[in-house]
């Protein structure tokens, strides 16, 4: 059976980053910079005041006082005309640039106007070159790269591309994910199953993963175990850029999926990974003429294993489609709060609860009935690794946890 290792390698070789598009500023947010961003101008783009007030030679006021001649008035949008000599000044607006020969602004509260002399009594704390300015190209220069690819924009970024001229970027948008539950045994929600019925609890549990990995959920409500119903179903799913199933992917005789998957011309790349909960974890891709390939992931039907499968592998391939330079879930290491007896033939991934204290993290794993125990999770916030076997983990020891 695949290594967990082994299967991230397979998807990450198959699954190909989005073809980018050009998109305006105003639909870029949640996208992926497909392309290093490098800025047009240097920021501030001139030695820029921070502050209203009067722009002086700092050699002129080093204790902070002194009376100085005023040269003219300096607004945000305009350039100055005139440079400072010794024992000169400017008025000067915040935002405006700095006249030449000038390297620090007083405040105007520190200030006193002789409008009559056209001088300024300047009595303040003492001045240093840079008092109250930004040099030029001091916050980044003409050329440098203000975004890296690969960066998921958010609004500061959205906001520091428009600063540095790049109003029309080349982006990876979010992809979308259709989801298909598949059993005779599964009821909607809003319906109180009957004998031998469970509500559908993975379709609204997997929407809400999707969001919350920034992609567009396409639901696609309930396939019975009928060939001809499933097979209609994931025609419908594989319209989209993933297809996630839900059930029917282990051994029983119902599992129809991975046959019907097999007939509607999907490749496999595994059936199977070594970890708990998620073993039945089923891979593969459609290759499409003329159009991108759709990747499909055959989630098993237990809530955790599919929830933890979805975290591990489907959020990994959803980045790699993005474009993200590190698609492979982070590991946060975090010491055991207690003793943990491990048990089992496969790597286990037990919900846990991720705690910080004094700087460091912490993990206490929560008691969990298996894979059909999606209480559990609600009282987690991740979850912890435990090697194959059964062995005794001491509390202190550090071990990796997945935070979700
Ligand atoms: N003989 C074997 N039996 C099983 C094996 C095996 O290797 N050999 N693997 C076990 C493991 S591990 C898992 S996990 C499950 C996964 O089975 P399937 O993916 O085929 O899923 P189902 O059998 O359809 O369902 C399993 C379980 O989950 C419930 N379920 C299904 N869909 C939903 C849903 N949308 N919402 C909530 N709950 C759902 C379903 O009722 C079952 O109780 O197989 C083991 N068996
Ligand atoms: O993958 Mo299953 O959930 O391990 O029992």
């Amino acid at each position: 059976m695949l290594s967990v290792p082994e299967a991230f390698a397979q998807i990450l070789r198959t699954v190909q980053p989005a073809t980018p598009r050009s998109c305006s500023l105003f639909e870029a947010t949640h996208g992926v910079l497909a392309e290093d961003a490098v800025s047009d101008v240097n920021i501030p783009p001139f030695d820029k005041a921070l502050m209203d007030g009067f722009a002086v030679r700092s050699s002129d006021v080093p204790d902070g006082t002194g009376t100085l001649q005023i040269q003219e008035v300096i607004y945000a949008g305009s350039v100055p005309t005139r440079s400072l000599e010794a024992g000169q000044t400017s008025q000067i607006m915040t935002g405006a640039p700095l006249p030449e020969g000038a390297d620090a602004v007083v405040q105007i509260e520190h200030c006193q106007i002789n409008e009559a002399e056209q001088t300024v009594q300047i009595k303040t704390t003492p001045v240093a070159p840079g008092k109250n300015m930004l040099y030029r190209a001091s916050v980044l220069e003409q050329g440098a790269t203000v975004v890296k690819a690969g960066t998921f924009l958010r609004a500061q970024e959205i906001g520091a591309l428009a600063e540095t001229g790049s109003p029309q970027i080349s982006v990876r948008r979010t992809p979308s994910v259709a989801i298909l539950a598949t059993g005779d045994e599964l009821v909607p929600p809003e319906q109180k199953p009957e004998a031998g019925q469970i509500r559908n609890s993975n379709e609204v549990m997997l929407h809400s993963q999707i969001l919350q990995a920034d992609a567009r959920p396409v639901p696609l409500g309930i396939a019975r175990d009928v060939r001809s119903h499933l097979r209609e179903k994931i025609q419908e799913g594989l319209k989209s850029d993933f297809l996630l199933l839900s059930g029917g992917v282990s051994a029983g005789e119902l599992d129809l999926v991975p046959s019907e998957l097999a007939a509607a011309g999907v490749k496999q790349v595994f059936h199977k990974v070594n970890l708990k909960p998620g073993k039945p974890l089923w891979f593969g891709i459609l290759e499409q003429e003329g159009r991108a390939p759709c990747y499909i992931f055959g989630l098993p039907g237990n809530p955790v294993s599919s929830m933890v499968c979805f975290e591990l592998f489907v959020r990994s391939a959803l980045r790699q489609y993005l474009g993200f330079p590190d698609p492979m879930p982070q590991p946060v290491s975090a010491r055991l709060t207690a003793d943990f007896q491990s048990r089992g033939d496969r790597p286990t991934y037990q919900p846990a609860r991720i705690d910080w204290s004094e700087g460091e993290a912490t993990v206490t794993p929560l008691q969990s009935m298996g894979s059909a125990d999606l209480h559990a999770t609600v009282a987690a916030n991740g979850i912890a690794l435990f090697a194959t076997g059964n062995q005794l983990y001491q509390s202190g020891l550090p071990i990796d946890t997945f935070l979700w």
